[in-house]
């Protein structure tokens, strides 16, 4: 299998698109069966895809059970980094109630009782449909290289690389290098991979080579997203910069 490539004028029609064929899945998932799951990600690579999400008409939240990818380990649920808050605050605030949110607890007392907690409650739901996003480090959700490709716990406890935690900061969510969260609880790539569907919004010129490597480069642990060719049903929408090094890139693109 390949990964499946659209590549959109801008990260705005990127963002309609992607938002657009998950929802669409959502919806046949809601006409087949009583109740649907969405893994839904965060960062900034996501803000249009949410934005159009929330437009989408004809998804019954009330039967939809929303996962997030991943959370940083400690820091306060009120911190504007922090990814419960920005689905909270970005999605949920503008939906209809879901039949469930799960949220990742990164402030539990006990790390190793939280990732069981959300193991069992992934473990009774089929993902439907995954939206994600891809790092500059290749990573995806908050696996980074080199990433546990053999691990069938949905959830794990991941320490981050200076790669990643530069990301973080560099997009603004810190004010220091320094405050970025050196542990994250992440779902791992054996799960995102056994969603129905998988979604990745990769807008940015900063994105081009881990878009390349991921779509052809080798499969390694060194570039996570790789992960994902072997997936029958998984498409990635870029924007011409993001796509500038692929090997088919339209000429007189950037
Ligand atoms: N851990 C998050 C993921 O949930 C996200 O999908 C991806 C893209 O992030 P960004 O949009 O910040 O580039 O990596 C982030 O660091």
């Amino acid at each position: 299998m390949a990964m499946k490539v659209e590549i959109l004028q801008d990260k705005l029609a990127l963002g309609k698109r992607a938002a657009g064929a998950g929802a669409s899945a959502l919806r046949q998932a809601l006409a087949e069966k009583s109740a649907a799951s969405v893994i839904v990600a965060t960062g900034a690579s996501q803000f249009e895809m949410i934005d159009a999400l929330i437009q989408e008409r004809g998804i019954e939240w009330s039967r939809v059970t929303i996962f997030h990818l991943d959370e940083y380990v400690g820091l306060p649920p009120d911190h504007p980094a922090g990814f419960r808050n920005y689905l909270q605050k970005r999605l949920l605030a503008h939906l209809p109630m879901p039949k469930d949110f799960v949220a990742i607890d990164g402030t539990a007392a006990s790390i190793a009782d939280e990732i069981t907690r959300l193991n069992t409650l992934i473990g009774m739901h089929d993902i439907d449909v995954c939206f994600a996003g891809i790092g500059e480090n290749c990573h995806l959700a908050f696996n980074d290289p080199p990433a546990d490709f053999e691990t069938r716990s949905p959830y794990i406890l991941v320490q981050l690389d200076e790669a990643c935690r530069r990301q973080q900061w560099s997009e603004g969510w810190f004010s220091t290098p320094d405050d970025v969260p050196r542990r994250a609880i992440t779902m791992s790539v054996q799960q995102i991979a056994k969603s129905g569907k998988i979604i990745l919004s990769v807008p940015d010129r900063r994105k081009a080579a881990a878009v390349k490597a991921a779509i052809e480069g080798a499969m390694t642990k060194e570039m996570p997203a790789s992960f994902l060719q072997t997936h029958t049903d998984c498409t990635i929408y870029l924007d011409p910069p993001s796509a500038s090094l692929l090997r088919h890139a339209p000429r007189g693109w950037p």
